[in-house]
């Protein structure tokens, strides 16, 4: 079922049955859902047929970052597999982004393609640690422009970069952002957020949004109130 919802579920649970058990309160028609490391490191293919049996679109976040041939084969594998959307690291360079997007297009797979760029999570000085001494947003631009050359759909970055890459890169390039929190939720381990009418206002295509539904006491509640907000905004 395709949905025009810009809201994306992150289900990040431990087991098959706790993801279910969340998607099962969840409307297709009203959002997608994500499938990152720890579920599909414990489930297996199983979840994304679960998934896609009651029809949500699936995106698969496993953040490929390899040599060129193995990430290439890994997102075809993801692409067959039917999910909406896959993602790699921007960081992994030109050639495996275009290997990617080639093993893609040499299937006639039509799956959203988009590489991360600067994690939510981070911070200029944990980008210094690890060599990285540019500025935080002009990183971000860089790898944005990157996956853009290299013929990705868009990127994952900070709703904070999403007015920026829409500028550099275009309406169409996708703005998938995480690090999305309402007015009514606790910031967690993200360090660059934003409020999910603020986000969009700001070009986010995309909202990544896990805990402060997943965790929120009546998670429909925690959606509608995030859906509304976005009506008003
Ligand atoms: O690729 C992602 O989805 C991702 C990239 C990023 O930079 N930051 C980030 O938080 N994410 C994911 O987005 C989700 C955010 O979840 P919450 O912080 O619970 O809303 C998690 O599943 C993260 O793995």
């Amino acid at each position: 079922m395709a949905t025009d919802s810009p809201i994306i579920i992150a289900l990040d649970y431990p087991s098959l049955d706790a993801a279910l058990c969340m998607a099962d309160q969840l409307d297709p028609a009203r959002c997608r859902v994500k499938v990152g490391k720890e579920l599909f490191t414990r489930s297996g293919p199983a979840v994304l047929e679960a998934l896609h049996g009651r029809g949500f679109e699936v995106f698969l976040d496993l953040k490929f970052h390899d040599i060129p041939n193995t990430v290439a084969s890994a997102v075809q594998a993801a692409a067959e597999q039917g999910v909406w959307m896959v993602n790699v690291h921007a960081s992994g360079g030109q050639r495996m982004m275009e290997a990617a997007t080639q093993r893609l297009e040499q299937h006639g797979l039509a799956t959203h393609l988009i590489a991360v760029t600067v994690l939510t999570s981070m911070q200029a000085e944990d980008l210094a640690d690890v060599g990285i001494n540019a500025p935080l947003a002009e990183h971000v631009e860089r790898l944005a422009l990157l996956a853009k050359q290299s013929g990705l759909r868009g990127v994952v970055c900070s709703a904070q970069e999403s007015a920026r890459i829409k500028t550099l890169c275009g309406d169409s390039f996708l703005k998938v952002t995480p690090g999305i929190r309402p007015s009514f939720a606790a910031t967690n381990d993200q360090q660059r957020i934003m409020t999910p009418s603020q986000a969009i206002q700001a070009g986010s295509t995309h909202l990544v949004i896990g805990r402060p539904v997943t965790q929120a006491e009546d998670p429909m509640a925690a959606l509608e109130a995030i859906e509304a907000e976005l009506e008003v905004a």
